[in-house]
């Protein structure tokens, strides 16, 4: 993997999803060059701009004036941060903006933010007008390589996570690397935990590259912007393969059935946790579940572990601050999975490092036993 650090460019991802594909652009300055990327892709010339209160003083006047500068007018709405926001409450607002704005379905809403921003705005997008043009631009490392590409969109629901929503493909997506440098550290590790995913679905090679680089990852540079490329490149292969998650697409949820359960158990308080934190502490348990079913090594989960707590990550339930719901409370949200077919649950599991695939018809009381196991650890 060393021979693909190459020096910090501008890098094109492409998902190929027929007439409606679309580029990812990774690299220094998208925001400034915004304005000029998306006036010669797309014909509108009205856009609404959604972002969070965090982002919003740091990006969106520089945003606004590459728009105007290119001959597009734009409105702006900025919500409070954290997981919250992806709610009813927060929706309403969304689409009330891009219908007052006057946006037509051949002018854009644009998602300037994290996963959070981006999931809701897209909803918005989505329903308003029964689908609107759709701009995506990250600015956390986790939506910069994960949430900003595929296409899925929605809220959460008590039942549980991202329960409402539709599939709804970004036209462009702007992942401007700057912007990474006023993360905080802890988001910074969160979305490093989707970035490990990729190498642990089935990238070996990745996951070997990224313990031995993990420090370059961090300090920013051309290590980063390889990571973040990788991932792109994966996830684009996987959505191009299987748009609607009817089969593969599903191994892009290794750790979130855990996860998921936890957000939703800390009432997606982002104080607790935040969702690449679920993920890590869910990819554990994911590797662990696979031993005890004889389906691993236990050298494997603890390789894993010992990865993410390298980096500072939480990487068992006992790391959420707080006391955690009995694990029967778990299983409600588990059985809320989207990926639980006839009632039987579904597990992204693995036969080791990169070795990921899809378990359909888990035993429900086996996973209830092992997070009884699990659950004060
Ligand atoms: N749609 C998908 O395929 C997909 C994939 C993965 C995750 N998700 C969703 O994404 C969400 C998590 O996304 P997230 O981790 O980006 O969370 P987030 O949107 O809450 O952003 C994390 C925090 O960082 C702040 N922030 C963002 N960019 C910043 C910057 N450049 N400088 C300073 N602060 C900045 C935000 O204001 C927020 O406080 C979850 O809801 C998860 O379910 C969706
Ligand atoms: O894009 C996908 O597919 C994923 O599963 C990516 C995940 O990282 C992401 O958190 C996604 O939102 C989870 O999907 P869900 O269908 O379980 O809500
Ligand atoms: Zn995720």
């Amino acid at each position: 993997m060393n021979s693909h650090v190459t020096p910090a460019a501008e890098r094109k991802v492409r998902v190929d999803l027929g007439d409606r594909s679309y580029d990812i652009l990774i690299g220094p300055g998208l925001i400034a060059a915004a304005g000029k990327e998306i006036a010669s892709r797309l014909k509108g010339r009205k856009m609404a701009v959604i972002t969070d209160e965090n982002v919003a003083p740091r990006y969106l006047q520089p945003l606004m004036a590459s728009l105007n500068e290119n001959g597009i007018e734009a409105v702006s709405l900025a919500l409070p941060a954290g997981e919250k926001t992806k709610s009813f409450d927060h929706l309403i607002p969304v689409c009330e903006t891009v219908l007052g704005a006057r946006i037509e379905r051949n002018d854009a809403v644009i998602a300037l933010g994290g996963g959070v921003i981006g999931d809701l705005t897209g909803f918005a997008a989505g329903i308003v007008r029964r689908g609107s043009r759709f701009i995506q631009i990250p600015t956390s490392l986790l939506a910069q390589v994960d949430s900003s590409v595929g296409g899925k969109t929605g809220i959460n629901s008590p039942h549980g996570k991202n329960l409402i929503g539709v599939f709804h493909q970004p036209d462009l997506v702007l992942a401007d690397t700057d912007v990474l440098d006023t993360l905080s550290p802890r988001e910074f590790r969160a979305g490093y935990a989707e970035v490990a995913k990729y190498g642990l679905i089935d990238k070996p090679d990745f996951f070997d590259w990224l313990e031995r680089n993990w420090q370059a990852v961090f300090a920013g540079g051309p290590a980063r912007i390889e990571a973040i490329a990788v991932s792109c490149q994966a996830k684009a292969d996987v959505v191009a393969a299987d748009e609607r998650e009817n089969g593969l697409r599903a191994l892009l949820n290794l750790g979130h059935t855990f996860g998921h359960a936890l957000e939703a158990a800390t009432e997606y308080d982002s104080a607790r946790l935040v969702h690449g934190e679920g993920v890590a502490i869910g990819m554990v348990l994911a590797h662990e579940f696979s031993a005890r079913m004889n389906l691993a090594s236990p050298d494997d989960a603890r390789r894993v572990e010992n990865h993410l707590k390298a980096v500072g990550l939480p990487t068992r339930m006992a790391d959420i601050p707080g006391s955690l719901p009995p694990a029967e409370r778990l299983m409600d949200a588990i059985a809320q999975d989207k990926k639980v077919k006839g009632g039987k649950l579904t597990f992204i599991l693995t036969r080791g490092i990169g070795q990921s695939f899809v378990a359909d018809d888990v035993p429900s009381s086996e996973v209830l036993s092992f997070l009884k196991e699990k659950h004060l650890q």
